[in-house]
């Protein structure tokens, strides 16, 4: 018998990916079939491609949103028109029982497509405000996951239901072994990972090499650096290892990891707290987004499992301070961390997916 299909969309940070990637082996054990649509040159093709070779991938035009003037805001709706068309014929051949969007601009107008062709949309956000694309879908979706409780006060209630947040199992099975032997670290120092999430901070990155002479006589150093932004000069230096992405590293870097410093995207945050990581959360600032990681650090921060500095307090001096002061912290915050609500397996998560889906 044929099965039944999840279209699965998302793309253009690995924020708008992780959960999807977590979530396609887990709908294939339901016994269901997954597809995936993305664009044509974002980062969810490359992730995919990697870790879920076996589905179809679909790449459609997609625009980006944006919140200020450039040339292309007036090609992109074009763009989007055309990936809607494409999202249309791809759901006309495929017939999916549901449609599941983790959000970012290709998706608006899969969910656009889902609805017009009265497939059930589910859509998932992660940070505690929406994203745009996210709040151009809503009207569009049947129902909405949330990761924190205080979303549910920015989206549609009727429907709308907070999941908790969602871990991939891979990351729980790390082996602080096999980090070592990655880093090839010779010291028994603490181990301090710097993630600026997933395409790199300039300036937390510049924070780091600033103090890199002064952090690494106390700490051995695993900078995500982000694409582009090894800094090969540095190559040599003890006690430092820089990648620009790591992927099925990633589980084993972070058991060996003692102490986190991070830009607050909602997956990364997660994932340090699900492992208990005392983390110090350096937000995107509000100049430079809609602030939405400023209100997950803070609400992190209020609970006692992280440590925030804001980027306008960032200088060399005050992220040595803020460093000493989440060593210090170390105890009181693993013993918050410990009293946090366990998050959802991807398993858990497949199942409700699952449920949303029509019978067709
Ligand atoms: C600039 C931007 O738009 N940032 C948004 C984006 O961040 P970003 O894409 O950085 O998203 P997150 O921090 O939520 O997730 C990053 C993911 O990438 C993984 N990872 C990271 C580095 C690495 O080397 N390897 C790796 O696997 C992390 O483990 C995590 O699962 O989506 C988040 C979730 O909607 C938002 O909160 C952020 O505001």
């Amino acid at each position: 018998m044929k099965k039944r299909k999840i279209i699965l969309t998302g793309g253009g940070t690995a924020g708008h990916v992780s959960l999807n990637q977590a979530l396609i082996p887990e709908i294939q054990n339901l016994d269901l079939d997954v597809e995936y649509i993305g664009s044509k040159n974002g980062i969810e093709k490359e992730l995919i491609r990697e870790s879920n070779p076996d589905i179809p991938y679909h790449a459609i035009a997609s625009g980006k949103l944006r919140r200020y003037f450039s040339m292309k805001n007036f090609t992109d709706p074009f763009r989007v028109g055309i990936g809607l068309i494409q999202a249309i014929n791809v759901i006309r051949k495929t017939k999916p029982a549901a449609i599941f969007s983790k959000g970012g601009f290709v998706s608006v107008p899969v969910v656009m497509a889902g609805k017009i062709m009265t497939v059930p949309v589910i859509i998932h956000e992660s940070d505690v405000s929406p994203g745009l694309a996210n709040k151009l879908a809503m009207p569009f979706a049947d129902h909405i996951f949330t990761v924190f409780k205080e979303t549910l006060k920015y989206v549609p209630a009727e429907k709308s239901t907070c999941t908790g947040a969602v871990i991939r199992s891979e990351l729980m099975d790390g082996s602080a072994a096999k980090g070592k032997e990655i880093c090839y670290f010779d010291n028994d120092l603490p181990v301090l990972m710097v993630m600026g999430g997933s395409q790199g901070s300039a300036i937390i990155n510049q924070a780091v090499r600033d103090n890199l002479k002064k952090l690494t006589e106390n700490f051995s150093i695993i900078h995500l650096c982000g694409k582009g932004n090894v800094d090969e000069s540095l190559s040599q230096q003890p006690n430092y290892r820089q990648f620009e992405y790591v992927t099925h590293e990633l589980s084993h870097l972070l058991h060996m990891t003692d102490f986190v410093v991070s830009r607050a995207g909602s997956n990364s945050i997660f994932e340090f707290l699900a492992l208990k990581k005392p983390m110090l959360l350096i937000p995107l600032s509000v100049q430079k987004s809609r602030g939405d990681q400023l209100l997950n650090a803070r609400l992190f921060e209020q609970q006692g499992f992280a440590h925030v500095m804001e980027e306008e307090e960032l200088t060399s001096e005050s992220f040595m301070q803020a460093i000493n002061r989440l060593r210090a912290d170390e105890d009181i915050l693993v013993d918050q961390m410990t009293q946090a609500e366990p998050p959802k397996t991807s398993y858990e998560m497949a199942k409700l997916v699952v449920a949303h889906t029509s019978k067709r």
